[in-house]
């Protein structure tokens, strides 16, 4: 991400230059009686430090179905998905509302983005996304960012705000990325219901026991500590550490930016960064193209772990661009793996069968590209 100039000095002394903050439902609503306002003037007021220290911060802010309960009297959350759309649209002009107030006291501009899953797959999309990103991040204005829930049906939604704050922090390639909520931390059981649960300091983000130890959430949030710690995976994905955190401790993200230990840190290295760009990739569910491949190119994959080079292709099916995540099928259909294409689809149809030699000839000189699938973009299936 670019800088701001006036600030550059003051960054490289910092130990993270981009940070993703999110704060659930849980933590910003006043026990079921609309938005904490105390708590997030509170919040504002530590995030708009760290932007005035020269920080870049990016906010995730859920709270808006919640708001939108309050504002319509209901008793409880809607179960019916155009209600709960509906609240979400009500609620959400107090949350921006009262977001802006609360960081514009502070001399900090800031600004809304509704964003869905769709809109961080689709290339095209996405890009768009990025770049109104890394304007606001040059103008120094405070992006505060949630699902768009109007649009947001099952396919095309993140479904709990933890993912779309990792999502985020990969795109901006954040270096740290801070989940608030109403717990200290993740604990070796749900401390809801278990009171001898003790607080994980420290762990890998990639640890699969963490998943046994995590449990759903709250009355007024949804995904609980298991959204938490898939995000936090996609984070690492990126390279992104992930702290989880009480939002109730004192000047607490200040002070967990600074680097005290606190609530759970979740960790990544580059191994992990590998393992889990293949379990997202796994884990796609959406395809944008097919590459129909041939025996010798199944066998270099499967059993020695090569990349899909061009000429193993014996077909490519499906309208995509370079980055895509497309499947990649033998001769009878059966799937082989799925992986991320280092072509458009217009390209990859007119270099598939051809040899590494004939590349530059067909798509110009000067062209690097060469493998259509790199193996550390890729995930086996079989
Ligand atoms: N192992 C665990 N450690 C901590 N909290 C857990 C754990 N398992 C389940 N939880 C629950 O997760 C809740 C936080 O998730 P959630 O209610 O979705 O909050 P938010 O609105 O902040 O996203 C906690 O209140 C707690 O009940
Ligand atoms: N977009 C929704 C977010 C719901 C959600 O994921 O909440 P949480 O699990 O508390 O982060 C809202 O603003 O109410």
């Amino acid at each position: 991400m670019t800088a701001n100039a006036s600030s550059s000095s003051t960054k490289k002394a910092l130990k993270y230059n981009t940070i993703v903050v999110k704060i659930g439902s849980s933590l910003l609503t006043n026990n079921g009686k609309g938005l904490d306002r105390t708590a997030i003037y509170e919040w504002a007021k530590q995030i708009a430090k760290l932007h005035n220290e020269g920080y870049q911060v990016l906010l995730v802010s859920s709270g808006a179905v919640a708001e939108g309960v309050v504002r319509m009297n209901l008793e409880e959350r809607p179960k019916k998905l155009q209600a709960l759309q509906a609240c979400a649209a009500i609620g959400q002009m107090g949350l921006i509302e009262t977001w802006w107030s609360a960081l514009i006291q502070y001399g900090v501009q800031s600004a809304q983005l509704l964003l869905t899953h769709d809109d961080l797959a689709n290339r095209n999309r996405y890009l768009n996304t990025a770049s109104t990103l890394n304007q606001l991040l040059e103008w120094r204005v405070l992006p505060v960012i949630n699902e768009n829930d109007t649009v947001s049906v099952d396919e095309i939604k993140f479904g709990d705000n933890d993912s779309l704050g990792a999502m985020v922090a990969a795109m901006v390639k954040a270096d740290l990325y801070i989940i608030l909520t109403d717990q200290q931390g993740v604990f070796t059981d749900n401390p809801r219901t278990n009171p001898d649960a003790k607080l994980i300091k420290t762990e890998r983000a990639m640890a699969d026991y963490l998943f046994d130890v995590a449990g759903d959430g709250g009355k007024l949030g949804r995904g609980g500590m298991i959204t938490k710690i898939r995000a936090a995976r996609l984070a690492a994905m990126g390279g992104c550490p992930t702290v989880i955190v009480s939002g109730s401790i004192d000047n607490v993200i200040n002070r967990v930016v600074k680097g005290e230990s606190l609530g759970t840190m979740l960790t990544t290295n580059d191994d992990d960064k590998r393992i889990a760009k293949k379990q997202w990739l796994a884990a796609h569910l959406r395809m944008a193209g097919r590459l129909v491949i041939d025996d010798g190119a199944v066998d270099a994959i499967i059993k020695n772990n090569k990349s899909l080079l061009p000429v193993g292709v014996i077909e490519v099916q499906g309208d995509f661009d370079e980055g895509d995540v497309v499947e990649c099928v033998d001769k009878a259909g059966v799937r082989i793996a799925v992986g991320q294409v280092d072509f458009s689809s217009s390209e990859a149809k007119r270099i598939a069968r051809k040899r590494n030699s004939d590349i530059e000839a067909i798509l110009g000189e000067n062209e690097e590209r060469h493998v259509m699938v790199h193996r550390d973009n890729m995930a086996i299936i079989v």
